[in-house]
């Protein structure tokens, strides 16, 4: 049977992460890098038996015409894999500037699908981010007072998302409220009926607990689209199971090879919690600090790092990182520009990782950061990722498709412990 959900998610972290929801519901499911080619192997041979797939794509950020081609590249791929519904992964953030790309992408793939209704539903209640009267918020503050407003590409400085969403669309946003959710599936489709009848294109749904979501979950199992964070997806595998879509045993779904090898992470992600992260290692573990103005004056700092990297790699994992906190960072942009401070650090993480895996016998990699995992994920040349146990909520541990299997775990800016590097070390594959 050919996998029933096919998803674009427009980071690589963030892949992992619906990834991970999709196998805890049971759903086997493989991660590709990319669209992959046509013809040659063709879908069958690329997706072999599945009941979900995730393309990753790198299309946050990029400009929105080209996260749409993108995007309807992966879809038009994931049709011809024999998807039949099909989601759109962005951030529980809602990570997007006025221009993009969640509304472009969004409206594309409606387009594509010859669809004229979605849901956006970024909720992800397990690590913090719940929807109240179209307002996200971030653990106990709105979006808009939380360390998101300070992010290097995507400052996301309001929290109504209705607002938002309905900046980035031509197409009407709604908003289907808390009191429907919790009145139930029926409340939910007959408040998405109203909206559709209203003209939206559109509705941002509340949600606040996981048990709100499996409602959600079982209202929009039908829609051809369903846009959201991964907390959306938690409801999917058992309203398909319901629908006889998928097989009922959710058995052996998180099954991945243990990997040999050593170790390292690289951080370019400037989240407040990569930033704990960063300083709860560097407590007991070394750890080499990329400056971006220096890369930027031509110096090779990645050398560097890799010579600092190399001395002590035999006795154990070391961390790389040019993650910084705002003030810092807004210095560098200053100087640089936002997008090639970004392109600068991600060309010389990715120049380190690719060093490290040819050169050094690296097999264990943790990434922090979605643009960070997408260049590292990128040089390394992975074709796609199998998907292993949750290491904490939004990161499961993964073993690459390819030869050599590499052990990664890319873990999103805000996800995590402060103790995620050496726990997700000592529990990766
Ligand atoms: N010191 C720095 N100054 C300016 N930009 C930096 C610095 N360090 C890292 N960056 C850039 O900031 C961006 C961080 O984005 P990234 O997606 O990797 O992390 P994140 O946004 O925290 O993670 P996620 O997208 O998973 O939430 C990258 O483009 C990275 O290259
Ligand atoms: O949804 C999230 O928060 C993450 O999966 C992510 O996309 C951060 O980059």
């Amino acid at each position: 049977m050919p996998p029933i959900l096919g998803c674009v998610a427009d980071d690589f972290t963030g892949a992992t992460d619906l990834a991970n929801m999709l196998v805890r519901g049971g759903l086997r499911t493989v991660q590709l890098i990319g669209v992959p080619p046509s013809g040659g192997t063709g879908p069958d041979a690329a997706v072999p038996d599945v009941d979900a797939v995730v393309v990753a794509l790198k299309s946050r950020t990029t400009p929105a015409a080209d996260a749409v081609r993108e995007s309807v590249a992966a879809l038009d791929w994931l049709k011809a894999a024999g998807c039949r519904r099909f989601f759109f992964k962005y951030c529980s953030t809602f990570d997007s500037t006025d221009d993009g790309n969640i509304g472009p992408v969004a409206d594309a793939l409606l387009d594509r699908l010859g669809a004229h209704f979605t849901i956006a539903c970024p909720a992800f209640p397990e690590t913090g981010r719940t929807i109240f009267k179209g307002h996200l918020f971030v653990g106990d503050v709105l979006l808009s007072d939380s360390s998101m407003r300070h992010h290097p590409l995507t400052p996301m400085t309001d929290s109504n998302l209705v607002a938002v969403l309905g900046r980035q669309t031509p197409r009407k946003v709604g908003l289907v409220q808390y009191r429907d959710v919790a009145a139930g599936a029926e409340a939910v489709l007959a408040r998405i009926d109203a909206l559709i009848e209203e003209g939206c294109g559109h509705a941002v749904v509340d949600a606040v607990s996981d048990e709100q979501l499996h409602v959600i979950g079982e209202a929009v199992a039908d829609l051809a689209l369903v846009t959201g964070g991964s907390g959306v997806a938690i409801g999917l595998p058992d309203a398909y199971r319901r629908r006889g879509l998928v097989g009922t045993s959710g058995e052996g779904a998180a099954t991945v090879p243990a990997i040999a090898g050593k170790a390292a992470v690289l951080a370019g992600s400037c989240s407040a919690a990569t930033l704990g992260q960063i300083a709860e290692w560097q407590k007991t573990r070394p750890s080499y600090n990329i400056d971006p103005l220096r890369l930027a004056d031509g110096e090779d700092v990645a050398a560097e790092a890799l010579a600092f990297v190399r001395e002590r790699l035999a006795d154990g994992p070391v961390l790389v990182y040019a993650s910084a906190p705002p003030e810092t960072v807004k210095a560098v942009q200053a100087r640089l520009g936002r997008a090639e401070a970004g392109e600068i650090v991600e060309r010389a993480m990715a120049r380190i990782a690719k060093a490290l895996v040819d050169q050094d016998g690296v097999r264990r990699l943790v990434v922090a950061g979605g643009e960070t995992s997408g260049a590292v994920v990128s040089a390394l040349g992975v074709t796609g990722l199998r998907i292993g146990a949750q290491i904490d909520p939004g990161v499961p541990g993964t073993v690459t498709l390819d030869d050599p299997a590499i052990a990664l775990a890319l873990k999103s800016g805000n996800f995590g412990g402060p103790d995620f590097f050496a726990k997700a070390l000592a529990q990766m594959p």
